[in-house]
């Protein structure tokens, strides 16, 4: 990996004199500069995040420079591009700030004015382009929408409601359930958590309400509860989702009236716990499958909040990177730092895990890395070689969901449709235009619906 702090420039143009020219005035200003004459070669490195800033020319025998930024735009990377041309006109400048170029100069250009808005160009881009952060106890965020929770969890954290935490797997429910609670007057009480999915169903209800000596075989001694070690402060039932009906009947009681037993005992115990609960489950759709009461939902959801996950808040990606790298690097070394580059190849990944996955590519990053900047080739390549998932298109992304043969069958019909419009209904030219036999277009169109009697 590089040790240098320099941001890397690469200079992209087929004419060997020029590059040389370019490469030697940044180098002049200590800049890390290089340069492709094959844009065609240039683009994956581009694409894998290897430089900081692109410049490029607009007439290239290859691949012109607005295809060169195309296909960068394209395959989701957003490192800052600059054209340089000697053949501007207006209609190029249009066209260069469509695509969204940061800077766009005409040649004969002063090697001074040059640099100068090289230099204002990495700037501007090495500023993270985040929201200021916000934060909330342990949980931290440069993301609008996760803001507003935080300002909404300080809002509902004092009051006795119940909330119900909404979100994937590792996206910050049990570190938001436990925020409530810090920012709750019930913060000096005990905080309770129950994974109800870590514990056998047999287990759950004495592990919820306790039991009495001898109510079940290896019941060898009284066992208290967590509702009852939770007193008045707040339990935290995760992946409430997992219950049983059984269980969920059980819970709802205690909601309606406060009151429970333990297994196998007869004295009524009370509960002034709160309960905040969290799923990673659509639980409105649990409710319609039969899976989950409608009448428990309805109490534990007094107040929600859906966590998005962390695809939906780029903004949140190099903040919390930057954040773990931050905790785990030794105590007293100087933590790494993750190049605009880097930050922007993490961006393109889904995170399936979300929060939890970045924490741990992070951890290992920290570990592994010795060098002051992380590069984007540095990052595992899973991650390196994910496909942005907004250059899927959606009609693209519906079809995946459908299933090859639905998928098929709803790309044949649209084929057909278009095809019959654009012919004004005349079959027989339909198929000339679809280059297809004429018996075997009739066929396809007919499965589909699109003949009528007169057709055939
Ligand atoms: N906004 C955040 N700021 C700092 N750390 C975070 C943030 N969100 C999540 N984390 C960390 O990410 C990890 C996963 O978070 P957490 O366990 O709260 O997720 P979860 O949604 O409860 O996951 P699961 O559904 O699998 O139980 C934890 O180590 C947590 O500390």
């Amino acid at each position: 990996m590089t040790t240098t702090h320099a941001p890397k420039i690469l200079f992209v143009d087929d004419i060997p004199a020029l590059c040389e020219e370019m490469v030697t005035t940044l180098r002049g200003e200590q800049l890390d500069a290089d340069s492709n004459l094959s844009p065609l070669a240039a683009i994956p490195e581009i694409v894998q995040g290897k430089y900081d800033l692109v410049i490029t020319g607009l007439v290239i025998a290859e691949l012109g420079g607005f295809e060169i930024i195309r296909r960068i735009r394209g395959a989701g990377c957003r490192t800052p591009i600059i054209m340089i041309t000697g053949f501007g006109t207006e209609q190029s400048a249009i066209e260069a700030a469509r695509l969204g170029v940061a800077d766009y100069l005409t040649k004969p250009i002063e090697r001074k004015e040059l640099i100068a808005r090289v230099k204002r160009v990495l700037k501007q881009y090495a500023t993270p382009q985040t929201e200021q952060p916000g934060s909330l106890v342990r949980m931290i965020s440069g993301d609008p929408k996760m803001n507003e929770i935080f300002e909404k969890v300080k809002t509902i954290a004092p009051t006795d409601s119940r909330v119900l935490i909404l979100g994937e797997t590792g996206c910050g429910k049990q570190l938001l359930a436990h925020a409530i609670h810090q920012q709750s007057q019930r913060k000096q009480e005990p905080y309770v958590e129950v994974n109800c999915a870590a514990i056998p169903a047999n287990l759950l209800e004495s592990e919820l309400f306790g039991h009495e000596e001898g109510s079940f075989t290896g019941a060898t001694k009284r066992r208290v509860g967590r509702f009852e070690t939770a007193g008045q402060g707040t339990i935290f039932l995760d992946e409430i989702g997992e219950l049983g009906f059984d269980l969920q009947s059980k819970l709802l009681h205690v909601l309606d009236n406060g009151k429970f037993t333990r297994v196998g005992g007869n004295k009524e115990l009370r509960s002034s716990a709160r309960l905040v609960s969290a799923t990673n489950r659509d639980l409105m759709k649990e409710v319609e499958l039969g899976r989950f009461r409608a009448d428990l939902y309805y109490r534990l959801n007094v107040i929600s909040i859906e966590l998005p996950p962390l695809r939906r808040r780029p903004g949140d990606i190099g903040l919390l990177a930057q954040h773990f790298i931050n905790q785990f690097v030794p105590k007293g070394s100087q933590p790494p730092t993750f190049t605009p580059s880097t930050v922007e190849v993490l961006r393109r990944y889904p995170w399936p895990g979300n929060v939890r996955e970045l924490q741990n590519v992070a951890e290992q990053l920290a570990v592994l890395n010795r060098g002051p900047r992380i590069e984007a080739t540095d990052l595992p390549s899973r991650i390196l070689q994910a496909r942005p998932v907004e250059t899927i298109s959606p009609t693209a992304q519906r079809q995946v969901q459908l299933g090859f043969r639905k998928a098929k069958d709803q790309f044949e019909k649209e084929y057909l449709l278009t095809i019959i419009q654009q012919a004004n209904g005349n079959l027989a030219e339909a198929a000339r235009l679809a280059e297809m036999d004429r018996g075997q277009f009739y066929r396809l169109a007919k499965r589909h619906g699109l003949t009528t009697n007169t057709d055939s």
